[in-house]
């Protein structure tokens, strides 16, 4: 659900760069919002709009041999690796209230050390190579040449432990690896951290159709893809065309109230969540339409415009989520009006580090079906575990 002239919007108007090339068209005249995150709203989109045009350039040109497997045996990319220096270099660089404050903080998920091997200087190369290219070509930095140093340095920029107290940007460079890798969705996903509360989030999704992605979404003959979503606290949330072509509008979560409606989301990998539980729900819930399965926080964003109107993802046993998978997501849903919580009903906390301490896992909606999507997650859970109890007991 998209609405135009509103105040959030003219927060937009403040935060995307004044001659980005990815930025925002239109809305000359509407008043700044009150945002006090406003700069670094602005900031984190200057970052997240970089970063995603390498990530783009990279994935027209996908080779293999720009792959590489990591001990989670997760496939890594030169993208993951430049994006998280690109972003990294952008607010040491350009974050007033960092900058003023001489202090910089950020927790990311990738970290320099397989690069600094032997083995790993071609890659390095590689990576300092479309970091230098894509600052270039933006043209909006002026002439700076980024060293392999500089980059190794601004990678590890995001090795902090995160946790409850002050400022903490929160970085996944590129969210769904897996769909990158596949041509297919991700997202560049920053959030700020203040106190352990998410006060900022942007999602880069280079691949989301303008048009909704819903199975009740109007039909549309536009093709363009690549959205921004950006949210800060208290502020709204807004989208628009990575390529300027659309205007910022802000956007809003379903109203549906009838779970029969609802149309659901969740992770593209089935190894990511568990699919036999979440199809349980639904069928608690009575929805009928199939699950759109696509990867990374591109979800939260879809969602965050109405195009699904529940969110499900539950882990297999033993998986921890990181704070990075879910920060920009959780308040792009929050700030459009819709809800993130667990299956005990708690809201997330950001507050613990680099994990998410979670109860079974993560669900959003809007408020008018947060009651019955969290009483039919609970049942399912229960008949699940009376069926594991049973199959356990038939053994004896
Ligand atoms: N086993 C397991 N269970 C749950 N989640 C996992 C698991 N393994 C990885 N990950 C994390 O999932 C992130 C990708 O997000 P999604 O699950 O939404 O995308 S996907 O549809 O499955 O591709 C993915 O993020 P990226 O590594 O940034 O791609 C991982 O952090
Ligand atoms: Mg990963
Ligand atoms: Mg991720
Ligand atoms: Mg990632």
């Amino acid at each position: 659900m998209v609405n135009e002239n509103t105040a959030q919007e003219g927060a937009l108007k403040f935060a995307v760069a004044p001659n980005s090339k990815m930025r925002s068209s239109g809305h000359e005249g509407v008043p700044s919002s009150a945002s006090s995150y406003k700069d670094d709203l602005a900031v984190a989109i200057r970052a997240v709009n970089l970063a995603s045009q390498l990530c783009q350039a990279v994935q027209r040109n996908l080779l293999s041999k720009e792959t590489q497997s990591k001990a989670d045996k997760s496939p890594v990319t030169v993208a993951d690796y430049g994006s998280q220096a690109l972003v990294s270099w952008v607010l040491q660089r350009e974050s007033p209230v960092d900058r003023a404050a001489g202090s910089f903080s950020m927790v990311a998920e990738e970290d320099s050390e397989d690069l600094r091997t032997e083995d790993g200087l071609p890659m390095l190369e590689r990576i300092t190579q479309l970091v230098n290219e894509t600052i270039a070509a933006d043209g909006t930095f002026g002439p700076v040449t980024l060293s392999k140093d500089d980059v190794l340095t601004a990678i590890d920029g995001g090795s902090s432990p995160g946790g409850p107290e002050g400022r903490h940007w929160v970085l996944d460079p590129i969210d769904g690896t897996r769909g990158f890798v596949r041509g297919d969705q991700y997202a560049v996903a920053l959030g700020l951290l203040e106190n352990g509360e998410v006060v900022v989030g942007v999602l880069g999704c280079p691949n989301l159709p303008l048009a909704s992605i819903g199975p009740n979404g109007p039909v549309s003959s536009d093709n363009s893809v690549g959205c921004l979503f950006a949210a800060s606290k208290g502020a709204g949330t807004i989208t628009h065309a990575m390529d300027g072509s659309r205007p910022a509008q802000r956007v809003f979560v379903s109203e549906v109230s009838d779970s029969k409606w609802a149309a659901f989301c969740e992770s593209y990998e089935a190894a990511h969540s568990r699919q036999d539980l979440t199809a349980n729900i639904a069928r608690i819930l009575g929805v009928s339409a199939p699950p759109i399965r696509i990867d990374s926080q591109c979800k939260y964003g879809a969602m965050a415009r109405g195009d699904a109107v529940i969110y499900l993802r539950f882990p297999h046993a033993g998986y921890r989520e990181k704070i990075w998978d879910h920060a920009a997501g959780s308040i792009v849903i929050t700030e459009a009006g819709g809800e993130v919580f667990d299956a005990a009903g708690k809201p997330l906390d950001f507050s613990k580090g680099r994990f998410l301490d979670l109860e079974h896992g993560i669900i959003a909606t809007n408020s008018h079906l947060k009651d019955a999507v969290l009483a039919a997650v609970q049942t399912a859970i229960k008949e699940q575990q009376n069926v594991t109890k049973g199959e356990s007991s038939s053994h004896l």
